[in-house]
């Protein structure tokens, strides 16, 4: 069952104006062009910065132990980023009498970064804490894999999903939440039930899926490189990719988007993202989820976004500019962010999902007790 709505779509205007003529036949072979592009803006200073750097391990022991000095630059960074696990009292009293809503990135928050995205898979105390969160919040993961693939990785119906940085939403109906997003159609889940699907990306597809096949073609040549298809998004990983092959790789992007005016590139941990431009990221996504359960425009609602990536920021964002919830950077090394609070790593995330369960079901005894 789907029911289209008539609003206006998050294509940005000036780029609907000239449409520009499709070519999802052929995959062009450019000649390379020259490093000094990829230089001259930026993209190889950003890809060396995507993410934290290794760290120094004891071999026999394969502990991890940051160096001294950082362990300082972690110290200062926290007076900035307090840890959300010490400021656990300070985050519930201001969420007294309020409900609390819970936003999920995936890949290093649920799940700890490792060199083949195919193997990103969630620990089962990991699974367990997701799930014990969602019997008591409204919760969802909004992540920059396809839907499809973070449903398969996380596994559970509890709780709903957002993919391709948002641009593929599956969301419950409520009561409580008007009908008429922009963009937005009814559909039926697994399970038969109606959901809202907002995809404002749609008429990308074919885009991406040539895009896709081209950055393929076009990598395959360079060891390491991987490509995926994410439908409203691709992701082109140098992770396992030598580094001095790197401007190659920014080389060869770069030049296949300049037939794509429509799609921007941004970067992810040892990732470049190829998306639509268009008014959307997982800011909005979760301004839409907010307003699809009802809990948008509420006093008496306090939002919690977890992520540890550059596109989680403008989720942040939304929440700080908002002043109306918490966004919590997981990261083991310092670095600026729109985020309140600071998590360290994927344990610490599953720890502070935890205390939240536990700060909850004592509440609700608490509760029963006194009536
Ligand atoms: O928004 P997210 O859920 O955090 O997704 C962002 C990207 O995550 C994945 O890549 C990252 O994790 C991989 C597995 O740990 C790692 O190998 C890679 O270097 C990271 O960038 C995913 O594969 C990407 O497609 C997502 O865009």
């Amino acid at each position: 069952m789907e029911l289209k709505s008539s609003h206006a779509s998050p294509v940005l205007n000036s780029l609907n104006k000239p449409r520009l003529p499709a070519k999802y036949v052929t995959i062009p072979r450019k000649k390379p062009g020259k490093l000094d592009d990829v230089l001259s803006n930026g993209w190889l200073d950003a890809m060396r910065s995507s993410s934290p750097p290794c760290k120094k391990f004891i071999m026999d022991a394969n502990v991890e132990v940051p160096p001294d000095d950082s362990d300082n630059a972690y110290s200062s960074w926290m007076l900035k980023y307090p840890s959300a696990l010490k400021s656990f009292d300070h985050i519930i009293k201001n969420a007294k009498n309020k409900k609390i809503a819970i936003f999920l990135d995936y890949d290093g928050t649920l799940s700890p970064i490792v060199d083949d995205p195919d193997r990103a898979f969630m620990s089962s105390a990991m699974r367990s804490a997701v799930r014990n969160v969602a019997k008591y919040f409204p919760t969802a993961i909004i992540s920059g894999r396809s839907r499809d693939k973070v449903y398969e990785l996380v596994g559970l119906t509890e709780l709903s999903y957002a993919g391709s940085h948002g641009m593929d939403i599956l969301s419950p109906v409520s009561d409580l939440a008007s009908d008429d997003h922009p963009n937005c159609i009814k559909s039926t889940d697994h399970q038969g039930k109606v959901v809202n699907l907002f995809q404002p990306a749609r008429e990308f597809i074919p885009m991406i899926d040539e895009v896709f096949r081209t950055l393929v073609e076009n990598t395959n040549g360079i060891k390491g490189a991987k490509v995926e298809n994410h439908k409203f998004c691709a992701s082109v990983h140098y992770r396992n990719v030598d580094d001095k092959s790197w401007p190659t790789i920014a080389q060869r992007v770069h030049d296949i988007l300049k037939d794509y005016p429509r799609l921007r590139q941004t970067h992810g941990r040892k990732v470049l993202e190829i998306r639509p431009v268009i008014d959307w990221n997982k800011g909005k996504a979760v301004q839409f989820l907010l307003e699809s359960l009802g809990l948008s425009d509420r006093d008496d609602v306090l939002p919690i976004y977890i992520g540890d990536d550059k596109t989680d920021e403008d989720a942040f964002k939304v929440l700080r500019e908002g002043n109306r919830g918490y966004g919590i950077l997981v990261s083991s090394v310092p670095k600026e962010s729109n985020a309140f609070y600071s998590l360290r790593g994927t344990s610490e995330v599953k720890k502070f999902l935890k205390t939240l369960v536990k700060w909850k079901t004592q509440l609700e005894v608490a509760d029963r007790g006194s009536k």
